[in-house]
């Protein structure tokens, strides 16, 4: 599998954007996007499951620490289809993360207390056509 994209030696602090835009496969599995302190410590792993993992469109969010994963946490919306061009703002502040994918916003604790983003990857089947920080 090709590797995805990623971007180390960031300093995004609360209140400030991570804008991912790109294009979904249209046979897409699934793909993440992580945000964190880098890959074995994440604030959120942000999965969207067109179908895999045993799950049917389906947004599974995570967090990591020290490589462990915690608890998962699984969305009512699925706000995604094969093929779209879409745009996911990330951003955060002391107590959760926010997702916002078109008209809809999905929060994540901050369970780690994470007070900045140091790093960002993207992973399967999303072709990234730009990121953007604000
Ligand atoms: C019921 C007992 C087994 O539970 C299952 O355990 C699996 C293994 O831990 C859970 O799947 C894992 O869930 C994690 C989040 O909690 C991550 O999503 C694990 O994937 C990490 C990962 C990303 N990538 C790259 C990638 C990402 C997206 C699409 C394609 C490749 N490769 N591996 C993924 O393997 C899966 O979500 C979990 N299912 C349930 C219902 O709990």
């Amino acid at each position: 599998m090709e590797q995805g994209l990623v971007v180390t030696q960031l300093d995004i602090q609360p209140g400030e954007c991570i804008k991912v835009k790109g294009k979904i496969l249209s046979d897409a599995k699934g793909f993440a996007v992580n945000v964190g302190k880098d890959s074995s410590t994440l604030m959120l792993h942000f999965n969207p499951r067109f179908n895999c993992h045993g799950d049917v469109n389906t947004v599974v969010c995570n967090s990591k620490e020290d490589g462990v994963w915690g608890e998962e946490d699984r969305k009512a919306d699925f706000p995604f289809q094969h093929g779209d061009k879409i745009e996911i703002c990330i951003s955060f502040n002391e107590t959760e993360a926010t997702v916002k994918v078109a008209e809809v916003e999905f929060q994540f604790p901050n369970r780690l207390g994470m007070e900045k983003i140091e790093y960002l990857a993207v992973e399967g089947d999303f072709k990234v056509k730009a990121i953007k920080f604000s």
